[in-house]
């Protein structure tokens, strides 16, 4: 049986004690290397289950393993060094500094985790290759991230959430902002670097056409039952 790179049981968790739960997950098991495909409309709490497996939230209920670690057993300080050393997100808005280089945004999760570092081997040398492989022209390379486009600045994104083969990418929504055929192409150079390195991807999504891209799909509906 391939290990799990993610498990989760009877999860619930809630914003505030008289809401209804954001996130309510029976059982979720994603496989190390896998894809998984999150979508669901606007609400359902997708960004907030990404949260959750980061460990920058955690459950009123239930139980979040990531890589045989339970997140709730750690101490604030050591969550968020195991995420910086473990996991690559890509967020929505990208979150990239706009005043450093496309190659100084790639090399941040290196400066933060001495694991990513290693695992890039020559960071600065894997940082160029993985830009170069998601397409990012060298030209652009040294250009403050807040000059580029949007769909340079989204692979500008995934190589600093690739850099260090973290075992789990986690994207939220990170194509919205590109037309159709860009999307694809973006999620084929994500997920083909992702495999590369040995990384499970859990990728947020509200366009189900994207879904054929993924081992596997969660649909997350708002205020619902999983
Ligand atoms: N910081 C917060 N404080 C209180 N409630 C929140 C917070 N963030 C999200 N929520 C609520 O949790 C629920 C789920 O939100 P979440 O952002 O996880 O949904 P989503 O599926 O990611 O939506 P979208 O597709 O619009 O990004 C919503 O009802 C939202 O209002």
């Amino acid at each position: 049986m391939a290990a799990a790179a993610i498990r989760i049981d009877d999860l619930v968790f809630r914003w505030r004690p008289d809401a209804a739960p954001a996130v309510k997950l029976a059982k979720l098991t994603v496989d190390a290397g896998k894809s998984l495909f999150l979508h669901g409309p606007s609400g359902a709490g997708k960004s907030t289950l990404l949260n959750l497996l980061g460990g920058v939230l955690l459950p009123e209920r239930g139980r979040i393993e990531v890589l045989g670690q339970v997140l709730g057993d750690l101490p604030a300080a050591r969550r968020d060094a195991f995420r910086a050393d473990h996991l690559g997100f890509v967020f929505q808005q990208f979150n990239l500094l706009p005043w450093l280089s496309a190659l100084d945004n790639v090399l941040l999760p290196c400066r933060f985790s001495r694991r990513r570092a290693q695992r890039a081997g020559e960071p600065d040398a894997a940082a160029r290759r993985l830009l170069a492989a998601l397409d990012l022209d060298a030209a652009a390379h040294g250009a403050p991230a807040g000059e580029l486009s949007v769909g340079q600045q989204q692979r500008v994104a995934a190589a600093r959430a690739l850099i260090g083969r973290p075992e789990i990418v986690i994207a939220d929504e990170p194509t919205s902002a590109l037309d159709a055929a860009r999307q694809d192409a973006f999620i084929d150079l994500l997920l083909g670097e992702a495999k590369a390195a040995g990384s499970t991807v859990v990728f947020v999504s509200h366009d189900l056409r994207l879904a054929a891209h993924f081992d596997e799909k969660l649909a997350l509906t708002v205020g619902a039952d999983a």
